[in-house]
């Protein structure tokens, strides 16, 4: 209780003082301490929630996007208790957020975690959209835990490399499965080159909406277990990490070889020339189909802007350097040159310890 309510007005002052009402922290403060008295835990208001999740985000030192933190929508379902609601919710999260290929960085809120410790509701997809994974080696091996739990619940998938997995929402002791309709939910766009025809025999497609949903968002000692959040991709994830990975799509090989380079020894650099083209790539025909993506270049402009404005308003900012830095051409960006403080703080976004499962 105590630590509670510690972290409540932790947060309620944070707020306040951000939002230029510093004076009126105390008395909500009081109020929370009440019902923290009465009841255990307490309850945000909608605009504590809509600014404590803007803050997680700002506090995610692992995110280069955070320049746009202000601009996240909040979505509040803490009404929802069935997981039939919550994935009918998931859903319309995913329609909002794709808009009309302008992605909305939203995170949708779920009820929080109880006083026992648990979830009322909670994904165990690891993003809202996700392709599934095969012990045949077809699709991403990243999926293939939860493509087995799915087919343990009865799903079929086709054994194909994008074939979309179902929602699988735990609700109490009983783990729910959800088909998404792969025509309204879904954005996907096939990957061409700009310059080399042959290149779509590669078959390649992705999805445009990244949405996280096997994370916690902690704010003011609160803890929500179920929140996904999307925002749009870094070109890099795509092409440079699920395409190319050996233990993901593993496809750099075969990109090379269509694009008639030398593969014969790893010195002739084929790897670092194929993960180029792949990345022109994957960025050449999101923008072609008018869907949001961003270069790792721009990214870390945006970054660097993030950063200045933090500073100028007194703020310190926090990252992790390992994640921060692209995987591609790394040292080409400036947050290679740079260091940074990984102090992680609160409002943020966690790993669930999936232990409880
Ligand atoms: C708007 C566009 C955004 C871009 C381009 C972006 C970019 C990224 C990238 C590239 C990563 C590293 C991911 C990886 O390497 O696997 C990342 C991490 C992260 N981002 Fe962002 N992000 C965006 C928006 C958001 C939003 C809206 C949130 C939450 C509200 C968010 C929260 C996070 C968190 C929590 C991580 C770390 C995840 C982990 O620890 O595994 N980001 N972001
Ligand atoms: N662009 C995004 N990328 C992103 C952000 C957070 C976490 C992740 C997933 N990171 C783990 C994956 C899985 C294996 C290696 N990368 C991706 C966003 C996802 C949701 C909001 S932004």
């Amino acid at each position: 209780m105590r630590r509670l309510q510690q972290e409540a007005e932790a947060f309620i002052h944070q707020m306040y003082r951000e939002k230029g009402k510093p004076e009126a922290a105390g008395g909500r403060i009081r109020e929370i301490a009440k019902e923290i008295q009465a009841t255990g835990t307490y309850t945000h208001t909608y605009e504590e929630l809509s600014y404590g999740a803007k803050l997680a985000w700002r506090n995610s030192n692992k995110c280069i996007g955070r320049l746009f933190w202000e601009n996240l929508h909040v979505i509040d379902a803490r009404h929802i208790h069935s997981a039939e609601k919550a994935a009918e919710a998931a859903r319309e999260h995913l329609r909002f957020a794709a808009g009309d290929g302008k992605i909305r960085p939203t995170v949708t809120v779920f009820p929080q975690r109880n006083l026992d410790g648990e979830d009322p509701l909670f994904f165990h997809n690891h993003q809202l959209i996700r392709y599934a994974g095969y012990e045949t080696g077809r699709g991403d091996p990243h999926s293939l835990e939860t493509t087995h739990l799915a087919e343990s619940l009865g799903w079929k998938g086709r054994g194909g490399d994008f074939d979309l997995l179902p929602l699988l929402i735990q609700e109490g002791e009983d783990i729910h499965m959800f088909p998404l309709d792969q025509k309204q939910d879904v954005q996907e766009i096939d990957i061409v080159h700009p310059e080399e025809e042959k290149f779509k025999e590669l078959g390649l497609k992705w999805y445009t909406v990244p949405a996280i949903s096997d994370m916690e968002m902690n704010i003011g000692g609160i803890t929500y277990g179920a929140a996904p959040f999307n925002g749009w991709y870094m070109g890099t994830e795509i092409a440079a990490r699920n395409f190319a990975d050996s233990f993901r799509y593993d496809r750099l090989k075969e990109t090379a070889e269509i694009l008639d380079m030398n593969t014969s020894k790893i010195s002739t650099l084929w790897k670092d020339r194929a993960l180029v083209e792949l990345n022109r790539a994957v960025l050449y025909s999101f923008q072609e189909a008018g869907a949001g993506i961003v270069d790792h270049h721009t990214a870390s402009e945006q970054f660097r802007l993030f950063c200045g404005k933090e500073n100028q308003l007194g703020r310190k900012v926090t990252g992790d350097w390992t994640w921060l830095i692209p995987p591609v051409s790394p040292a080409s960006v400036h947050i290679f040159h740079e260091a940074y403080d990984n102090t992680v703080n609160t409002p943020n976004f966690f790993y669930r310890n999936n232990t409880s499962e």
